[in-house]
């Protein structure tokens, strides 16, 4: 009975991953140089938009929405695939602590994004003032339940919460977000693959490979050294063979750095903080800030980046629009992360 049933595992197993042959980009996938995805039907000149000025100056406008629905569509389609050869799917568990207003709408993109690939998600909400044992219980518990194959803290946690204590609890095999110690340490080495490489800074390599943009043997400046963003985007780059540098709050004449630059990556979270002439003519801007601010009526909130785009725009060869540049394919990298994973918790990798 048993054998019989072991058989059929692996029937289905064998039949899922003949299914899955055809589209190989989803696998745990860190060469020492990352390639884009093989599914390259679209040339990416698509994705681009190219702004022309009067003194004879272009700009392609790098955009992430059509590089982020493509990753969508195609992670959504092996989703399908896995349900109907084995009847499983992933899921994500989402942990929400307190009531920061861009947390939240954080997590909703991310939701929704979820729910049209056919991820399944969990979310435990969390109050502002909830111990730190209580949130460690929580992650614990999704360590433990065999059918959560991602599991994300959102950042920033309150302040009377230890950031570092409840990231080093989160299993290094459901650390879809790739901020676990083991996995960014393995990401720092050469050579060595992590589980996850984080979600933001793996949309900024995307982005750059998809538009075309060589990234061997560059000047890649990075503002800001964070965790989530700044310092795996470095270990990225310079995977990538790119010589890079880190700018933060210290550093004396950033823009003399960033002039340097042919890639400038912001991630300081001050709206246009990064001014048209920190910028090299022909530099490739990636405006990772997502900084919401508030209307002039004082009604509403919009969202805008750490580089003033209207300027850069004048200098850049390239650059990417905020909202609609990186961020859509932070999430998409999410969803194909939380797919990685659960095709390793069912055998298919
Ligand atoms: N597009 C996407 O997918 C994502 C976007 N974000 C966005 O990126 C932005 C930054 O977020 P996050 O990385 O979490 O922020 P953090 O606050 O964690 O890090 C900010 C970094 O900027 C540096 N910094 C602060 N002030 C200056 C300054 N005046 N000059 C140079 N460097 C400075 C800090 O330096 P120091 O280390 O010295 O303090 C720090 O390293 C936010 O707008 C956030 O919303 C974040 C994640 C994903
Ligand atoms: N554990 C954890 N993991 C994270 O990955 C994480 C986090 N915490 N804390 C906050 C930052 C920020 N971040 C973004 C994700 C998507 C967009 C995004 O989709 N931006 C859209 C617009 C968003 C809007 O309209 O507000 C865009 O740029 O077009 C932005 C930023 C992930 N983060």
């Amino acid at each position: 009975m048993r054998a019989c049933a072991t058989a059929k595992v692996v029937a289905w197993h064998r039949a899922l991953r003949k299914a899955l042959h055809s589209c190989a980009f989803l696998g745990p996938n860190l060469p020492d140089v990352w390639v884009p995805r093989e599914n390259n039907t679209s040339p990416h000149t698509l994705f681009q938009e190219t702004l022309q000025w009067d003194n004879g100056h272009n700009a392609v406008i790098l955009k992430g929405k059509p590089i982020a629905k493509q990753i969508r569509l195609e992670v959504a389609d092996e989703i399908r695939r896995m349900k109907s050869v084995i009847g499983k799917f992933p899921r994500l568990a989402v942990v929400l602590v307190g009531d920061r207003r861009d947390s939240h709408t954080f997590i909703h993109i991310k939701l929704k994004a979820c729910d049209q690939v056919g991820i399944e998600t969990v979310v435990a909400q969390l109050p502002e003032k909830c111990a730190e044992n209580e949130l460690l219980d929580v992650v614990s518990s999704f360590n433990d339940d065999k059918d959560v194959h991602g599991i994300i803290v959102q950042l920033p946690l309150p302040q009377h919460l230890d950031e570092e204590k409840i990231i080093n609890v989160v299993s290094p095999e459901k650390d879809v977000d790739g901020f676990h110690p083991l996995n960014m340490g393995n990401l720092a080495i050469r050579g060595r693959k992590p589980f996850f490489v984080p979600c933001a800074p793996k949309g900024c390599i995307e982005l750059l490979l998809k538009h075309g943009v060589e990234i061997k043997g560059k000047r890649a400046v990075i503002i800001g050294r964070s965790k989530i963003v700044g310092l795996p985007t470095s270990l990225l780059l310079q995977r990538h063979h790119a010589t890079v540098s880190m700018l933060h709050a210290y550093t004396k004449n950033p823009e003399q750095i960033t002039s340097e630059a042919d890639i400038v990556i912001a991630d300081v979270g001050i709206p246009h903080i990064v001014r048209g002439n920190w910028l090299k003519r022909g530099t490739v801007v990636i405006d990772m800030g997502t900084n919401q601010v508030k209307d002039p009526s004082g009604q509403g909130f919009h969202v805008t980046g750490d580089v003033c785009f209207e300027e850069a725009v004048k200098v850049a060869s390239a650059i990417t629009p905020v909202p609609g540049g990186v961020g859509p394919v932070t999430i998409s990298m999410l969803l194909s992360n939380t797919l990685d994973s659960a095709k390793r918790a069912f055998g298919m990798v």
